[in-house]
Formats: C-alpha cells, structure tokens, sequence
C-alpha cells in the first residue's frame, strides 16, 4: 500500500506537470549491468591466480570475499534481492569454471561458462563480457594486444577473438545481446619515444579480433579508453581519441568509464558528443577520488549529471549502463546494492525532472528561471517515489536493506 507520502509527492510532481507513474514504469525498464568482480576484488577463479595486474588496484580486506562461482552467485542473488528492478550481470573471462585445471586464455570455451549461462537463464537476466587482458604472465610488462612481440600479441588477439564468440554465445543463448568490452592495460610508466607503433599495432589487432562478423542480436563488441593507469603513467596506448576514432570508423560501441578522465572531465558532457558520431556507448558507472580509484558510487553531482544527459536526450535505449568499481573495505555485497541503487536514484530523479518546462525557458533565454527551477527541483519529494518503487519492486525500503545484508553476513559471509 502506498503511503501518504507517496501521495502528496505524487500530486507535487502532478502540479508541475510530471507523471509519476509514467517516470516509474519506465526506471523499471531500466537494467543495470552488475559488475562481478566487485565480489572477489578482481580476483576470478582460474586455477593459477595471479595477483591482481594491469595498473588496477583493490584495496582493503573486508572478510567473506566470494572464493568460487557458487559464492559469488550467491552473493550476487543476493544484492540482487536488494535492487529494484531487473537487471543484468556483467563477466569477466577470469570468472569462468575451469574445474581447478589450467586453461590458459587462448583456450577456453563457451563450456567454461555454462553455469553462468544457466543461471543468468533461470534469473531471465541477460550477460555481458570481457576479454581479461591482465593478471596474467604474458601481460607482466604492461602490453598484450599492442605488444611488439608477435607471439605476445598473436596470443591476446586470439584471446580477444574467443571471448567475442563467447559473448556471442551468451548472448544467443539468453536472447539478450552480450556487450563485449575490450579494455587493455597497455602502456608506459615513462615518457616513449614512440607513442605511434603501438597504437598502429592496437589497430591492427582488434581488426583481427573484430574480423569474424557476428549477428547484433547476440554481440555487441565496446572499446573502452583510459587516460592514465598505475604504471601507465605517461602513455595509454588505447586513449580516448584513439578508440573515439577506432569506434567511428569500424562501428563499435564507445564504453566511457567514469573514472577514466581528467578529474575535472566528467563523462556526462561527453554522451550527446560522443553519440553523434557512434550509434550506442556502454558507460562504466565509476567514482574516481583523485585517480581512477574505482570507488562505490554515490549519489554525487557527477552522477546526477549523467542520468540527466540520459534521460533529457533520450538516450536510455542506445547507451548500456554498467557498474566498474571495486571496494574490499567495505561489504562487498553492500557495494553493489549501494552503487546500484543510487544508479537508479539518479535515474528516477532525472525522470521525475520537469524538462519541457526547463527547455522551454532556456530557449526564452530565460537563465534566470532555468537556474532557480534547476535548484529547486533539488528539493522535490523524490525520495518518497523512490520508496515506492522499492515497495512496487518488492525491494527494502531505506536503509533497511542494511539489516538483510547484516543477517547474511552472519549467516553466510562470516562462515568462509
Ligand atoms: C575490471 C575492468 O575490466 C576494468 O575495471 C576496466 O573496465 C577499467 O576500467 C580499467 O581501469
Ligand atoms: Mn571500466
């Protein structure tokens, strides 16, 4: 039953001219794609696990931490239970169930990933992937797809292929297009001399792992850039003007990660640049603290900012929005709830938004009143939506989430 907040909030919002149940039928078709490298710090399950590489980096030692797919499902099932709406699960290759044998990354097969396949099936929930270029030997110096070594590099393109037919796989099996995301750590830690060969060497290999045509309806191949890493410092082969080229020439999806920019830039301004020229763009929802620190996201300006390019532009039904960060001093399954929800906060905020009204007096030229509304809307009632929505979505309302997640670390995260 609705509650009377919910009632008075609905008629504030209906005397601005806002539906609120139009706003929240569509944030329910809004799926976010989960992240499952949160729930083991980047750690996935191949028999030789190496520490984690690729200039990324988990901190803290929060006990509980998913050993094996069958911990991760259950925690993911139950952050799951914790988010309203239906959404997505978002893989790595290292993530696949490789029956404690060695299969190196050339190797493995959609078999590997069957389990995942099966219960992203029983959940009607849709996969994503990746290719994992790092954590691995042959990517200890820093580069694999833009490596000089044609052996190095002959071996992460085929990787890179595979995982494009894993993806595919995925996706056919599930009746839902993988988005299958190619991010590489390459880079130098100091000044090169030669900031070309490599990015012509980059080019050359995605063409090879891009080469085979797969259906749309299963696969959807992003390139995500990045402006610096730890060990990366000064060179990132794979920038943002490379892959903005890349993903313009050849057709591919454009993935901008928050966290992937200059402090000051934030990604909000880049999607209605980015998507005149590319057809869709997978976004990594991040939070960067004074580096790519890969931080929970909260409910900042930066985030409201890009919810709001999303839903004033329409462009909910050509970007796919994913989760990348990874906290290990906190709950793992706690960060996904909390960065989950507040991806749909934002959303449901920017939907509740009176926009015609905003367009209509910024083409006035009325500045004035653009910025007094802008403030003012900050204070509408969207959180007693937002409970009502939970409540429609049989999710917990507030924080009451908190104490189901305590219960479960009792029952379950502190047993292991
Ligand atoms: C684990 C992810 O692939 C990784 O975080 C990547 O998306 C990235 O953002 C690297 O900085
Ligand atoms: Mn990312």
């Amino acid at each position: 039953m609705a509650d009377t907040a919910f009632h008075s909030a609905r008629q504030r919002y209906a005397d601005l001219g806002v539906d609120v149940d139009a706003a929240l039928s569509r944030l329910a078709g809004i799926s976010i794609s989960l992240h499952c490298w949160q729930g083991d710090d980047v750690t996935g399950f191949e028999s030789s696990s190496q520490s984690l590489g690729g200039g990324i980096a988990v901190t803290g030692s929060y006990p509980g931490k998913a050993r094996n797919p069958a911990e991760l499902r259950e925690d993911l099932d139950k952050a799951l239970s914790l988010i309203p709406g239906s959404h997505r699960l978002n893989l790595h290759a290292s993530y696949g169930e490789f029956g404690g044998v060695k299969v190196d990354r050339d190797q493995i097969d959609v078999s590997h990933f069957a389990g995942w396949i099966d219960w992203a099936r029983s959940r009607r929930m849709g996969l994503d992937f990746n290719p994992t270029f790092f954590s691995h030997p042959l990517a200890a110096d820093g580069f694999t797809i833009a490596h000089s070594d044609d052996g190095i590099r002959g071996f992460w393109v085929r990787h890179g292929q595979i995982c494009r037919k894993i993806g595919a796989a995925m996706g056919a099996a599930l009746g839902s297009p993988t988005v299958t995301n190619v991010w590489i750590p390459d880079g130098y830690k100091d000044t090169p001399v030669d900031r070309l060969a490599p990015r012509r060497r980059l080019e050359d290999s995605l063409d090879r792992i891009f080469a085979e045509p797969l259906s749309p309806a299963h696969n959807l191949d992003a390139v995500e850039p990045k402006l610096f890493g730890l060990g990366s410092e000064s060179y990132v082969v794979g920038s943002h003007e490379f892959y903005l080229g890349y993903a313009i020439r050849r057709g591919k999806l454009m993935c901008l990660d928050a966290g992937h920019y200059h402090p000051t830039e934030t990604i909000a301004d880049k999607l209605t640049s980015v998507l005149m020229s590319v057809d869709r763009v997978l976004l990594h929802v991040s939070r960067g603290v004074r580096w790519d620190s890969d931080h929970v996201v909260t409910l900042n300006e930066e985030l409201l900012a890009i919810s709001h390019e999303l839903v004033r532009n329409d462009l909910l039904g050509r970007v796919h929005i994913g989760m990348d960060y990874f906290d290990a001093s906190i709950n793992r399954v706690a960060a996904w709830v909390i960065g989950a929800r507040n991806v749909l906060k934002s959303l449901l905020i920017a939907l509740l938004e009176p926009t015609e009204r905003l367009r209509q007096v910024e083409l006035n030229r009325d500045l004035t009143a653009r910025l007094a509304i802008l403030e003012e809307c900050k204070s509408l009632p969207w959180g007693a939506v937002w409970d009502e929505y939970c409540r429609r979505q049989s999710t917990p309302v507030g924080q009451s989430w908190l104490d189901e997640v305590r219960a479960y670390e009792q029952l379950v995260l502190s047993k292991r």
